[in-house]
């Protein structure tokens, strides 16, 4: 009989900042060398969970806990923090508050030092992991200087060389680019098959973390356990759509095409998926599509004029970069991590200065213009919220890009209170943002800057730790400032929003624009996707199975479907 390393019994938690409990009534038991992974809408308490198992609860978050939790068969309350981290390893959904070296190698060798592990298998263990996670021309590098998805990789390194119980990992591909992601998934499953250890992954992209098998799937909604069964039993259910949870695409698309999918098809894979008896509804589904809208033309708001950079001599981050961006356009802007995508967003809104080249907005060079001047005209959402957030509550940090321009406060608490409705945080108005989660964080940057109405805004991985209600929500409704005349630019690893929202990707590698062309096409150039680290849809992928000729139109009805499908939702 397997040794049971994680019970939750009848466990409820309450945050001391919070009236209700986040968790309640909690049952989960993992096995050792089990493979779970934990879904949930975004605030549903898969965080929360995640900390109950590393120790952050309570350690760090104080509450009221009741019920029991063991960890390795000890009840957990009794296991101080030191002895905890010895059992358990964890990945956090934001790295930046996990480093402790300065650069690469002191981070991962921290651990090791600690231990007391002679100096040659330290420097041979670390040089050895940096290699898995491609990141060993980076070992003397300093952290911050890293890319988010590049620092996503370090602290995997980082727990890799642990020899942990369990690994946790709370969000491990909310930064990285989709090959990345991939690689990510297979080595996650590398190290749980070769080292046996129980793995528990906390991910909005399912199927993503389903390139690889897990044992199961525990599904949480609102502090409540709704699902704990195997994949293929779960994705022949209606559990996901009704949590609000993206299913894979493929699956979404057969159950569109009205198809029965049954745990005997095995749709948790897309190889495994057998479509034979759905086949011929796919192809009728296909067959009464509509026609694609044809774009229109318009005039040029955001230029730029060869434009290099350098964070320090010797390695030009963005090497003589020229593109133009037309008033209304929605444009994604993807390539692999480390590409240079946030270093050219920072140039354009002036917080790095180009080494040569300009900068026009609407015919205008703005290249010489503050940071100040510019955000009247182009707003920025980062990639890590915390890098944003400097108030307390999410009213006045919402408030604050107003105030500062001098708004009437009557007026601002209009324009803050319809923000706050439409990127869903008005319940939260009066909260400390420290009260709240990943998702619902990102959510208060945009609305911050989206109160300031910029004719340009561009955001850095927005959906990053969204769920799939969320995500509807904010691109709607940022498809419906872009239909209103506001210019939009998506950093974003997300092959489905590429696709689904714009009509034009620009492609980064290595500093330059490799490809700039619609999404559709991109993602069938198989020399393109490889440079730029991209991965094709499983849509297309089920489309060439089921012997579709038009594999791209198949991928557009389907996106054309699912809004309407997800519109009738809200
Ligand atoms: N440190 C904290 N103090 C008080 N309340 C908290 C704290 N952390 C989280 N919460 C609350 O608990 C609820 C669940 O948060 P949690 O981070 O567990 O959700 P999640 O499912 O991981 O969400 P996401 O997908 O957005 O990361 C949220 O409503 C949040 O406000
Ligand atoms: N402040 C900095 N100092 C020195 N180098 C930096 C700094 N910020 C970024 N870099 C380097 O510049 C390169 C481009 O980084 P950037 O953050 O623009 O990439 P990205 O395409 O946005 O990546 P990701 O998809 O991982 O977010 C990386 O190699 C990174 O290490």
């Amino acid at each position: 009989m397997k040794k049971r390393v994680i019970e939750f019994n009848n466990y409820s938690f309450k945050y001391h900042s919070q009236a209700a409990p986040t968790l309640h009534d909690i049952n989960i038991t993992i096995f050792e060398g089990e493979k779970v992974l934990i879904v949930g809408p975004s605030g549903s308490g898969k965080s929360t969970i995640g900390h109950c198992i590393n120790g952050l609860v309570p350690f760090s978050y104080k509450g009221e806990a009741t019920g029991s939790l063991k960890i390795m068969g000890k009840d957990a309350h009794s296991l101080d923090i030191f002895s905890r981290s010895k059992i358990v390893g964890t990945v956090l959904q934001d790295p930046d508050g996990q480093f402790i070296g300065l650069t690469v190698g002191e981070d991962i060798a921290f651990s090791l030092e600690n231990d007391s592990t002679e100096q040659g298998i330290m420097k041979n263990l670390v040089e050895e992991t940096v290699k898995t996670v491609e990141m060993d021309e980076y070992l003397s590098s300093s952290i911050h200087h890293l890319s988010g998805g590049q620092k996503q990789r370090v602290s995997l390194a980082g727990v890799m060389v642990d020899k942990v119980e369990i690994i946790l990992f709370d969000e491990p591909l909310a930064n990285l680019d989709p090959a990345t992601g991939q690689y990510a998934i297979e080595l996650i499953d590398r190290i749980h098959k070769e080292t046996n250890t129980t793995v528990v992954i906390i991910e909005h992209r399912l199927e993503d973390v389903l390139h690889r098998h897990v044992d199961r799937i525990i599904v949480v909604d609102d502090g409540r356990i709704v699902a704990d069964m195997c994949p293929d039993k779960l994705l022949s259910s209606v559990i996901l759509e009704s949590s609000h949870i993206r299913e894979p695409l493929y699956v979404r698309a057969a159950k569109y095409a009205g198809c029965d999918v049954i745990e005997e098809m095995k749709p948790s894979q897309l190889h495994s998926f057998s479509i034979e008896s759905c086949k011929d509804k796919l192809l009728d589904w296909f067959e009464k599509a509509n026609e694609a809208v044809p774009k229109e033309i318009k005039l040029p708001i955001l230029q730029l004029k060869d434009i290099s950079f350098r964070y320090a001599p010797g390695h030009e981050t963005i090497k003589g970069i020229s593109l133009s961006v037309e008033k209304g356009e929605m444009v994604s802007i993807v390539g692999k991590n480390g590409a240079g995508k946030s270093t050219l967003s920072k140039i354009i809104c002036g917080f790095e200065k180009p080494r040569s080249g300009s900068i026009l907005f609407k015919e205008q060079d703005i290249t010489g213009d503050t940071i100040k001047e510019r955000s009247f005209r182009i707003g920025m959402v980062m990639q890590n919220p915390n890098h944003m957030i400097s108030k307390h509550l999410v009213f006045d940090e919402v408030a604050l890009g107003l105030i500062i321009r001098g708004v009437p406060e009557n007026e601002a608490k209009k324009q803050v209170e319809k923000v706050l409705k439409i990127c869903g945080l008005y319940p939260f108005r009066n909260w400390p943002i420290s009260a709240l989660s990943f998702g619902q964080k990102k959510r208060v940057t945009i609305a911050s800057i989206l109160v300031l109405e910029p004719e340009v805004m561009i955001l850095d991985e927005p959906t990053a730790g969204q769920d799939l209600r969320h995500y509807t929500e904010m691109m709607d409704f940022l498809a419906e400032l872009n239909r209103q005349g506001m210019t939009i630019l998506l950093i974003t690893h997300d092959m489905h929003l590429m696709l689904e929202y714009t009509t034009r990707a620009i492609v980064m590698n290595k500093g330059r624009i490799i490809a700039d062309d619609p999404p559709s096409m991109i993602l069938t150039d198989s020399e393109i996707t490889r440079q730029a680290n991209l991965k094709e849809t499983s849509l297309l992928v089920l489309a060439k199975r089921v012997g579709i000729k038009e594999p791209k139109e198949f991928v557009e009805h389907f996106i054309a479907y699912d809004r309407e499908v997800r519109r009738q939702w809200q």
